[in-house]
């Protein structure tokens, strides 16, 4: 038996392989700068987290089509189930492929049309939240979310990423709103580089019920008091934290001293083909770094069910499991 994950921080174009790259280059007739896979591997050390979307948003020029955008997500998905991953919350960056001329129903439907089929062939239930781009104007996704909304695929949730520094959550007042208006849960990256501030208004002025990263909250103790006391999930994404130098390495990872704090922490992959592994590997770097037991472990899948926008009786299913997964352990 194998422990049940939750994944509720996972851009799906962040997982798009280096070697899908090629593929769908191929596919689509798309010419890429790189030569070989090993060039642009070579690509993928990052100082910062801006230096990581450069690369990231010119890696979709390969993404086209309703099949090019469901073959991305089968192939998480495929990858997530051979991590344990029985439930998962997919970020799409609709704007990244509508401002260079794609359609919005090619997206969403492609990665809609996946994640039904992934519930079927790998057991993995989902949600779809569709993300903001934070750098571009708030007018623009306050017109793309409207346009979700009259459009055929439903969508659950909404989020902000991209570039945080300098674009603070409360800039998206207007098109949470509308979220909340029309019922979709309400998530933001917050506190990845910016400050605790920006966390303080992704909860009141945006009304978020979860923070992406959340990390800096560390720095401010009136914030953290208020997380723990409301029980506010922060996505955590160890192997992007290093990767993008918030944190120096694995070891020196504040997720032992969230949890010692009581803070509702769930462990997450981000952008996996980017940052050196999905789920699994991110909670084996962190076994590793800080010797996690079986009852540590069950502790971060338990976080990540509370965390997740199941129901509670998707929720009381994991939960059982999860407790049978650690009675069985020896
Ligand atoms: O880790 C991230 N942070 C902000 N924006 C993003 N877009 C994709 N991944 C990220
Ligand atoms: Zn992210």
């Amino acid at each position: 038996m194998r422990l049940p994950l939750v994944e509720l921080h996972l851009h799906i174009e962040g997982t798009l392989e280096p070697e899908l790259i090629f593929e769908l280059a191929e596919r689509n007739g798309v010419d890429l700068p790189w030569g070989s896979l090993e060039e642009l591997r070579a690509q993928y050390a990052f100082s910062d987290l801006q230096s990581f979307l450069d690369l990231y948003y010119a890696n979709l020029e390969v993404l086209r089509t309703r099949a090019d955008f469901a073959t991305l997500t089968t192939r998480y998905l495929e990858r997530a189930a051979a991590a344990g991953v029985r439930h998962a919350e997919v970020f799409v960056d609709v704007q990244a492929h509508t401002s260079r001329g794609i359609e919005l129903g090619e997206v969403l439907g492609g990665v809609h049309d996946a994640l039904q089929a992934g519930e079927r062939t790998v057991g993995i239930s989902s949600k779809l939240l569709v993300s903001f781009l934070r750098d571009r104007p708030p007018a623009e996704a306050l017109a793309v979310l409207q346009q979700v909304l009259a459009g055929p695929i439903p969508v659950d949730g909404i989020g902000l990423d991209s570039a945080e520094v300098g674009y603070p959550p409360e800039l998206f007042a207007e098109v949470y709103a509308l979220g909340t208006a029309n019922g979709l849960r309400l998530v933001a990256h917050a506190g990845e580089e910016g400050p605790p501030a920006y966390v303080w208004t992704a909860l009141d002025m945006l009304g978020v019920e979860r923070v992406d990263h959340g990390i800096r909250s560390l720095e401010d103790d009136a914030l953290v008091r208020r997380l723990v006391d409301e029980r506010m999930p922060l996505t955590v994404c160890p192997l992007s934290n290093v990767r993008l130098r918030v944190v120096d390495t694995i070891a020196d990872h504040p997720l032992p001293q969230m949890l010692e704090l009581g803070l509702l922490v769930t462990v997450n992959s981000d952008d996996p083909a980017y940052f050196g592994g999905y789920i699994d590997d991110n909670l084996a770097a962190l076994q590793e770094a800080f010797a996690l037991g079986a009852a540590d472990r069950a502790v971060l899948a338990r976080n990540g069910v509370e965390a997740s926008f199941l129901d509670e009786a998707g929720k009381a299913a994991l939960y059982a499991e999860i407790d049978a997964w650690l009675e069985a352990q020896p």
